[in-house]
Order: C-alpha cells, then sequence, then structure tokens
C-alpha cells in the first residue's frame, strides 16, 4: 500500500437489499449491506451456507440485480444502466473466474486468454498479456488446448484470462472449488500475485478458511448481514471466528 490514505473503491455496494421471492416464501437473501471493495486488495467474502456470499458478489458485479440500494464499479452505479451498458460495463471493467473453468475447448490457452479482448474488439496489450502469461506460469502450454491440461492449469488460464482487459475488479467464485488442495493454493496463490504485482483488485467468495488466507481481507456475512471484517487472516483465525458463528446460530 502507499502513504496515501483515502482509500479508492474498485467495487461497493450501499444499503444493498436483496429479496427473492415474495409473499411467505419472500427470502432476504442480502438485508442492508454496506461494503467497500477497496483498489488493489484482494477481498475474501466468508460466512455459513446461504449466508448470501453468491448473492453480494452477483449484484456487486452486475450479475444480478439488487431490491434496493446501490451497486457500484467505480463511480458508475449499476442500477442506473441499462441492459447493454451493463454488459460492456461488465465486460470492459470487470472480470470473472468461477468454479467451472469455463474455457472454449477448441481454442488454445493463447486464445482463450484473449478471447474476452477479442470478442469486444479490442487489441490485447502485449506486454500485459506477456506479464499474466509469467504470473501464471503458461508459458510452455500456451499452444495447448483447455482438454490436454490438468484442472489446475485450467484454471490458471482462467485467472489470466479474468486480468487480460485490465479490469478494475476481478470477481472470483469459489474458483478453487473443482481443484485438490495442491492446485488450490497455486491458483490463490496466482490471485494474490496478480493483485500485488498488477495492482488490480479481487473480490472472492469461499467456504475455505485455507482460501481465505490468501485474502489481505476476510468479509464475514451471516444472514444477509456483514457481521465481521479480518485483516491479515489466517487459515486458523477464520475458522475460529466461523465456529463462533455456529456456535451462535
Ligand atoms: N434465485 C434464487 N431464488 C430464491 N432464493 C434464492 C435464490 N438465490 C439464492 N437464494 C437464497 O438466498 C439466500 C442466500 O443465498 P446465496 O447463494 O447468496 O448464499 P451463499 O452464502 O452464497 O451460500 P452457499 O455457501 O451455500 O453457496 C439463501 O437462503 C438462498 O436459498
Amino acid at each position: 500500500m502507499t502513504a496515501t490514505t483515502e482509500v479508492r473503491a474498485a467495487a461497493r455496494v450501499v444499503d444493498a437489499v436483496k429479496v427473492y421471492g415474495g409473499g411467505d416464501t419472500a427470502v432476504r437473501a442480502l438485508d442492508g449491506v454496506d461494503v467497500t471493495f477497496p483498489a488493489g486488495r484482494f477481498t475474501a467474502i466468508m460466512g455459513p451456507s446461504g449466508s448470501g456470499k453468491s448473492t453480494l458478489m452477483h449484484c456487486a458485479a452486475g450479475l444480478d440485480t439488487l431490491t434496493s440500494g446501490a451497486a457500484y464499479i467505480g463511480d458508475t452505479e449499476l442500477g442506473a444502466l441499462d441492459d447493454r451498458r451493463l454488459t460492456l460495463l461488465r465486460r470492459d471493467r470487470a472480470g470473472f473466474v468461477f468454479q467451472a473453468f469455463n474455457l472454449v475447448p477448441t481454442l488454445t490457452v493463447a486464445e482463450n486468454i484473449t478471447l474476452p479482448l477479442d470478442l469486444a474488439g479490442r487489441r490485447a496489450d502485449q506486454e500485459w498479456t506477456e506479464a499474466l502469461v509469467d504470473i501464471v506460469g503458461l508459458r510452455d502450454r500456451l499452444h495447448h488446448r483447455p482438454s490436454e491440461l490438468s484442472g489446475g492449469q485450467q484454471q490458471r488460464v482462467a485467472v489470466a484470462r479474468a486480468f487480460a482487459g485490465r479490469p478494475d475488479v476481478v470477481f472470483a467464485d469459489e474458483p478453487t472449488g473443482n481443484l485438490d488442495s495442491r492446485s488450490g493454493a497455486e491458483v490463490l496463490g496466482l490471485l494474490a500475485r496478480a493483485v500485488r504485482e498488477t495492482d488490480r483488485t479481487v473480490v472472492m467468495v469461499t467456504h475455505d478458511p485455507v482460501a481465505a488466507a490468501h485474502a489481505d481481507e476476510v468479509l464475514f456475512l451471516a444472514d444477509g448481514r456483514l457481521v465481521d471484517r479480518m485483516e491479515a487472516p489466517t487459515a486458523d483465525k477464520v475458522l475460529d471466528r466461523m465456529k463462533a458463528f455456529e456456535a451462535r446460530s
């Protein structure tokens, strides 16, 4: 971090409420959440199953809409955009890593990495792409197809792809859910390194304390509310915090 005291928000939600359904069966998945995801930081969102983690991430990323409140990427309020402009904003200013790697099987690793840029008609920044390829350690796999890679390698391609367009923020939803612990640790290390070395922002949903420990800060949700946050997390500290929530509920 630099010496500046002002925190620039890569993304944020203000008094975010999300209600699914209506009447007796309505579910209040987010119940008045205020969260800032600081630029240049790796933030993990944790909480028990059903606490609203995915809902918060999807609404912050413009993949879903809030019932009330506001979500911003940078200074742009997502609720003020029509569908087309929202799609463009997601494409140009956000990156995504999901549990399923979502690579295109017929394209090479290199083509998968630059696919979002190609679809947007943007030219890949050669220097940036080269740096990403080195960060994720795929230089000798660039001309392979996804089926020729291990799961961990495929997810590393997805990480490079998410950062390819220099997005303001990369949203990762259980990015290690399909990986063994060693590959998972590698992917998390790469996410942390990409944040550090390229000054990007990552917001990651996880239920795994070991994964959360790779983040700079962990936010804890319970019943759709932000109940705690932890700087410089360790897996043990996160696990203890989670146990305390479970004991209370
Ligand atoms: N499309 C939907 N329709 C109705 N209810 C939903 C929908 N999506 C989520 N919910 C409900 O909203 C609440 C929050 O769900 P969400 O998926 O955000 O939680 P989560 O913390 O990500 O859970 P998990 O760790 O199990 O993935 C849950 O009670 C869930 O059942």
